[in-house]
């Protein structure tokens, strides 16, 4: 998709002394004690905001945080309701303050009396930070009125979340709307550049493999998928939906009832475009869903009741890399399984490894996604792929050909 100007363009008379409202996507995993368990979301917001503080400009930053709760509550899409202390922004603070320099102060809302006050209180080239932006309905439901309160904190706008820039959210697009000029930020821009060039006109075989434990988000991609790339390897959470459709036991694996229907649609549409997509033919399962479950491996066709899978298994990681072989350039979202627990980690840092190798050989390697980086991360092969990109899903949907909506509200007034 075109971008627009970035925020590049913005010079020291733009910028000293102006508000500026900047959505980041410092949605980073954390553990059970809020620590933080990959920091790659906040290093990549930094460009941004230090091009900004460097130019004297009084910088807002918006963002949402959810990560915890999939991690505690099995890969169900955990959306903060109301003020909840377990996703405050607050454990982000010391090392977003430690990365960008300066201490960054921090507000308990995101709109209001006491957000007003702390903005009108800000020097110039100092950093706010305002508390989740989901912690409102109305982020999610794009309202307009919040997206005008959002709005009202600031003189212009930054879009910098490219993690986020498929949700049409009011601290994504809404906001764009009542604030003028509205740019995309360095690592938006970075992000569009390398993937826009590299999924336009792919190497082939060009394959994608998908899995995680955005079910309902990541499933409807992958029509469109099929009609990209030549290899389609599903694995992580995304694959007991396909398994009960075809009439298979998945014990108490994560399933989205309300996409078998399309799940059987999506195999058949691969057979007819002859595109070879490959779910996992073994899992390794679990008698609950804890680091220390007990676990077997099993044919993915007979998972007992009272199990639920949780990574894939030896079978599948060998043909998985057979088939990744013969590749050209690969895009990678969404873990093969629940890898934060060391027993359920192997499918995940084998493909980890098999696309660190390729890339060697000179495939394209794409990893995107909080958790997938994360997961590269976690085994030291971040620096050998060709692209890690902060946006899973809107990685994939750039892919798919849609125009992003965080992307498409950026006005070039
Ligand atoms: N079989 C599974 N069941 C439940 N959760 C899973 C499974 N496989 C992977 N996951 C979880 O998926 C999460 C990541 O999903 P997702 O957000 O879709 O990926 P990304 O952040 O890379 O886009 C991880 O926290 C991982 O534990
Ligand atoms: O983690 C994110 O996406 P990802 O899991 O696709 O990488 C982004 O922060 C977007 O989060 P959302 O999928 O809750 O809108």
């Amino acid at each position: 998709m075109a971008t627009k100007r970035s925020v590049g363009a913005l010079k020291e008379p733009d910028l000293k002394g102006k508000k500026v409202f900047v959505r980041v996507d410092l949605n980073v995993p954390l553990d059970d004690n809020f620590n933080i368990t990959d920091d790659t979301r906040i290093r990549a917001a930094v460009p941004t905001i230090k091009y900004l503080m460097g130019h004297g400009a009084k910088v807002i930053l918006s963002s949402h945080l959810m990560k915890l709760i999939q991690l505690l509550k099995r890969g169900l899409q955990g959306r903060p309701k109301g003020v909840t202390p377990k996703y405050s922004l607050k454990p982000l603070v010391p090392r977003l303050s430690e990365l960008l320099g300066v201490e960054v102060k921090m507000v308990n809302d995101c709109i209001g009396d006491e957000v007003e006050k702390m903005v009108a209180a800000l020097p110039d080239g100092s950093v706010l930070l305002l508390e989740n932006v989901r912690f409102y309905k109305e982020e999610e439901k794009n309202d307009p009125e919040f997206a005008k309160k959002l709005a009202s904190l600031a003189d212009l706008y930054v879009n910098d979340a490219f993690g986020t820039a498929h949700r049409a959210h009011a601290s994504t697009e809404g906001v764009a709307k009542y604030l003028k000029p509205s740019v995309a930020g360095f690592l938006m821009q970075k992000e569009l550049d390398y993937l826009v060039g590299a999924v336009s006109n792919p190497k082939r075989p060009f394959a994608a493999i998908v899995g995680g434990s955005k079910v309902s988000s990541k499933i409807s991609v992958i029509e469109s998928l099929l009609e990209k790339v030549d290899i389609l390897l599903l694995g992580g959470g995304m694959i007991f939906t396909f398994y009960k459709a075809q009439g298979h036991s998945v014990g108490s694996s994560l399933v989205e009832e309300d996409k078998l229907d399309l799940a059987t649609s999506l195999l058949e549409k691969a057979k007819f475009k002859g595109v070879s997509l490959m779910l996992p033919s073994d899992v390794v399962i679990a008698d609950k869903f804890a680091a220390d479950a007990n676990s077997k491996t099993v044919p993915a066709s007979g998972i007992p009741d009272g199990w639920m899978g949780l990574d894939i298994g030896p079978d599948s990681i060998k043909a998985f890399g057979e088939a990744l072989d013969t590749t050209k350039t690969v895009i990678w979202n969404g873990p093969m399984g629940v890898f934060e627990f060391d027993k359920f980690a192997a499918g995940t840092e084998a493909v980890a490894k098999k696309l660190a190798d390729l890339s060697g050989k000179g495939v394209t390697t794409i990893i995107g996604g909080g958790d997938s980086v994360a997961a590269v991360e976690k085994v030291g092969l971040a620096e050998k792929m060709s692209h890690i990109s902060t946006g899973g899903g809107a990685s994939l949907e750039l892919l798919e050909g849609k125009p992003l909506p965080g992307v498409l509200a950026l006005n070039d007034a």
